[in-house]
């Protein structure tokens, strides 16, 4: 399989390259040059899939330069840090289910990847004898989870920037804490739309990239979005064989638009049986404007409750809208451009139609998120974080927007990790799992900086491995 860049000045690359390129050379995102289709016949076979199985299946599809018994060792060993076999449970929550996202070691959804993406690039650089400087901008959980996936890795540091004082108490803590030597935390004064742009520029200057081996935790790297794929399908195979479901509907609470992207592209994957798709937003609803208006006009970040999604510029926009424009790179290019000057981009009726099919969306505020937890705890006894209520909010305001069948919202974090949102809303504490005890008697390593991207190139100078 060969990926090629959204913005179509870089040489197609085989699986392997484009984990270590991460942005594309030409500043584009890269996308598999076909998305694999699985014929029904597949797709029944796989339903006796346990979760590692779906995965090896999924991910050769796309890692087909790694040896098959190489991909099956690093996804046995990615998941057995995960805190049980099913590794992301679809447990029943009144008339609808939870996708339990949030079994791994940091407790949210990107640790399905980031444990998976840590491994291969512990085995990818061994094969090389190279190593690696690893850049990564978060809004709280990429953070953590890409810390926790390459602690301690010999050939591999690690810098993550992340918005000062616009993260949870427990998601700065989860990433200040882990004393290996290979972890640099900085926090930014700014926002993480402000980090994500830094590290693409710094991405994009090559010289630096190459000088440093850079790579990219973030959903910028290929590898993260293709792990996503497989709990879309998983899930929706389950409820296949557990209901004599159809179509499964999923509800995703998305900032960073990587997530959501993932289930585009598990669709096109698995169409027979995935439905229609809800793009939740909080008040950084740059997305659900898209969705409901056609037009993508950047806004300012507001702070909310739900902060991992506070973010205007989404990352994996691009690559939808490669397709969004019949695949046409210059196209893109052109767009991006616009957007990057205006901060606006607007398509045209028929690509807004497709839009409509793709997705539905809703924007949910703060009162609205804070009842969901109240309201599913009261009735069901379920305790949801504040991004997965998002997602819960915006699938009840879309309902009527969907074809019958069973409806997954995705729980992309363990509530603990937002205990303030949770108190406000039902006036408990949430139980805290055993990973995050003791959080705050660990000491901290932390560098407040300005979001000024010349001041992260010195900071990065000084302290990455060459
Ligand atoms: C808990 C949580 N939920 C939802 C999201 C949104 O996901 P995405 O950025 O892939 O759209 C994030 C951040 O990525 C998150 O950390
Ligand atoms: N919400 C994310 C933002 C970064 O998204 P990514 O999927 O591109 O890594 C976070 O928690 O950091």
């Amino acid at each position: 399989m060969n990926y090629l860049s959204t913005r179509g000045r870089t040489a197609p690359v085989g699986f392997s390259e484009a984990v270590l390129m991460g942005l594309a050379t030409d500043g584009g995102l890269l996308l598999p040059e076909t998305v694999p289709e699985a014929s029904p016949e597949t797709l029944r076979a796989w339903r006796r899939l346990s979760y590692t199985e779906l995965a090896l299946e999924i991910l050769a599809l796309f890692a087909d330069d790694i040896p098959r018994r190489e991909l099956d060792r690093l996804v046995r060993r990615s998941y057995a840090t995960f805190d049980t076999p099913e590794i992301t449970p679809v447990v029943p929550v009144g008339d609808f289910f939870v996708l339990e996202l949030f079994h791994g070691p940091t407790l949210a959804f990107k640790d399905v990847a980031l444990q998976f993406l840590g491994n291969l690039f512990e085995w990818l650089l061994g094969q090389r004898g190279e190593r690696m400087n690893i850049l990564g901008a978060t809004s709280g959980d990429t953070g953590s989870a890409a810390i926790y996936g390459v602690r301690g890795k010999e050939n591999i540091r690690i810098f993550i920037l992340h918005p000062h004082g616009r993260v949870s108490p427990v998601q700065a803590l989860q990433m200040t804490t882990v004393p290996e030597d290979n972890v640099f935390n900085i926090a930014i004064r700014g926002t993480f739309d402000d980090g994500q742009a830094i590290i693409k520029s710094i991405f994009e200057d090559l010289a630096f990239k190459e000088r440093y081996r850079l790579g990219a935790v973030n959903s910028i790297n290929w590898t993260r979005v293709a792990a996503q794929v497989v709990y879309y399908v998983y899930a929706a195979l389950r409820l296949q064989e557990r209901e004599g479901a159809d179509r499964v509907h999923f509800a995703v609470p998305t900032g960073n638009f990587g997530d959501i992207f993932a289930g585009y592209l598990a669709r096109r994957l698995a169409g027979a049986a995935i439905g229609t798709l809800v793009l939740a937003t909080n008040e950084n609803n740059i997305l659900t404007r898209f969705v409901n208006e056609g037009r993508y006009v950047r806004g300012t970040v507001v702070p909310t409750i739900s902060p991992s999604m506070d973010i205007q510029v989404a990352s994996n926009f691009e690559r939808y809208l490669y397709y969004l424009l019949d695949e046409d790179p210059e196209r893109v290019t052109e767009a991006m451009a616009r957007f990057a000057q205006s901060g606006e981009l607007r398509v045209g009726f028929r690509a807004q139609a497709r839009v409509r099919e793709d997705f539905v969306s809703a924007s949910v505020g703060e009162a609205e998120t804070l009842e969901t937890i109240r309201r599913v705890y009261e009735a069901h006894g379920y305790l949801l974080d504040p991004h997965s209520a998002v997602g819960v909010a915006a699938a009840a305001k879309c309902r009527g927007e969907l074809p019958p069948g069973p409806l997954v919202c995705l729980a992309t974090a363990h509530p603990a990790k937002f205990p303030d949102a949770v108190r406000r809303a039902t006036g408990r504490d949430p139980q805290r799992p055993p990973a995050l005890r003791g959080l705050e008697d660990r000491p901290t390593r932390c560098e407040v900086l300005p979001a000024d991207e010349q001041v992260i190139r010195d900071f990065i100078a000084r302290h990455a491995a060459v």
